[in-house]
């Protein structure tokens, strides 16, 4: 494909994504029906799409219109290329543009417009991260970095970066834990590779392999992984030592890989479900991974930065503190409750944290600990509670 013929695919997915689609769906029926298209070409299409969601509203004034062909006209006005070399109209290429669109679009002003937040969303960044809200918004319009974890049961981050270089992915230490490599280049190659079809190594931000190292884990303590998902927690947590080590999700289907992901990494993990998790308790340490907003991932998952409401960030918080109230009866009595979220909101966070010990007086604080977006990971928060 021209970089015209990219550029257009990319206007066609935008508008479907604006349209409602989910990014993820709409970038996988179109590679489908593009047999045309091969990985340089779907990896810069997926490129450019993902930018224009992270950018979508300071894109949409530069372009002037918030569609598919304002947001990649407002992407190449930002990189300061010349659109007319692109919206020429020859090939696939997305056709010349009109006068209204020459004369079109504007420097963003507004705050919201600047930072690509929602203007409801601006007092949460303020309140929750203030002199580093700024940076935290900006840094949320850049690509995430590509972090692995090694596995420190089989290697440790030098040996695993030496072994995935055979691979052709270069990569060299984080100082954000122990485990963690930045990927500069091949990050395509890392789920071919020997060392992840081994164990070596996993894809995990490093924010979440640094908070998981924050956790003081007893020799032999039953830990359960409460909101498991993938089991990306449970599985960084048993790299590091030795436990009995148990699974739950509210929906199981989400553990569907879970063992597979484990038997690679050659560990042992129960999966429980429903009336097995009380069953099976009580547990020395119950972690909390909760779903919530997401809102320090966002430059990984960009849509979800221009989807979220105040009603849902109402409900996220309301689902967070029932999961709180469930998981802490299921801690053994000494044990600990550990609570994280991959957000930056104080509802979410720190008044989250505060209402528990609130609500449950036999429960105190006794860590707290928060990741900015950063170069080597997302937005992230850890507060352990003990009795
Ligand atoms: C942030 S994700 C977990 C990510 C996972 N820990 C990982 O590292 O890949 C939150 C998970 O909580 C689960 N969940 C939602 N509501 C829940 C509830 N009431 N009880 C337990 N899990 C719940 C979701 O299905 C989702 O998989």
């Amino acid at each position: 494909m021209t970089p015209g013929a990219r550029v257009q695919a990319a206007i066609e997915l935008l508008d479907e994504i604006l349209a409602g689609a989910p990014a993820e769906r709409a970038l996988t029926g179109w590679a489908r029906r593009s047999r045309f298209a091969g990985s340089k070409d779907r990896a810069a299409v997926r490129d450019h799409v993902f930018q224009a969601l992270r950018c979508r509203r300071s894109y949409a004034c530069l372009g002037g219109a918030e569609t598919g062909r304002g947001l990649m006209l407002g992407a190449l006005r930002a990189e300061g290329g010349d659109p007319d070399a692109v919206f020429n109209g020859q090939g696939h290429a997305p056709a010349p543009l009109s006068e209204a669109e020459r004369a079109g679009g504007a420097a963003p002003r507004e705050d919201g417009e600047r930072l690509d937040l929602p203007d409801w969303m601006l007092p949460l960044f303020q309140e929750a991260l203030g002199d580093a809200a700024e940076a935290a918004a900006l840094a949320l319009r850049e690509r995430a970095p590509v972090m692995l974890r090694a596995n420190l049961r089989m290697k440790s981050a030098v040996q695993a970066i030496d072994i995935v270089s055979k691979d052709g992915i270069i990569a060299a230490p984080s100082t954000i834990a122990s485990s963690a490599v930045r990927v500069s280049e091949g990050a395509r190659r890392v789920a071919g590779s020997e060392a992840y079809k081994r164990g070596i190594v996993e894809l995990q931000d490093g924010s979440s392999q640094a908070a998981m190292e924050a956790l003081e884990i007893p020799a032999g303590a039953r830990v359960l992984d409460y909101c498991a998902g993938g089991g990306g927690k449970v599985l960084a947590l048993a790299a590091r030592c030795e436990a009995q080590w148990f699974a739950h999700d509210a929906d199981a289907a989400r553990m569907a890989d879970l063992p597979v992901r484990a038997g690679r990494a050659g560990i042992g993990v129960t999966c429980l479900t429903g009336a097995d998790v009380a069953a099976n308790g009580p547990y020395d340490l119950v972690l909390c991974d909760a779903p919530c907003s997401g809102s320090g991932t966002w430059r990984r998952a960009p849509e979800a930065k221009w989807r979220l409401t105040p009603a849902r960030l109402a409900e996220l918080c309301a689902i967070q503190a029932e999961i709180l109230d469930i998981a802490q009866g299921l801690v053994a009595p000494g044990g600990q409750l550990a609570y994280a979220t991959c957000s930056v909101f104080r509802a979410e966070n720190d008044a989250q944290s505060a209402a528990f010990v609130r609500r449950h007086g036999g429960w105190s604080e006794q860590l707290r600990r928060r990741w900015p977006v950063g170069e080597d990971g997302d937005g992230f928060y850890l507060s352990v509670f003990g009795q």
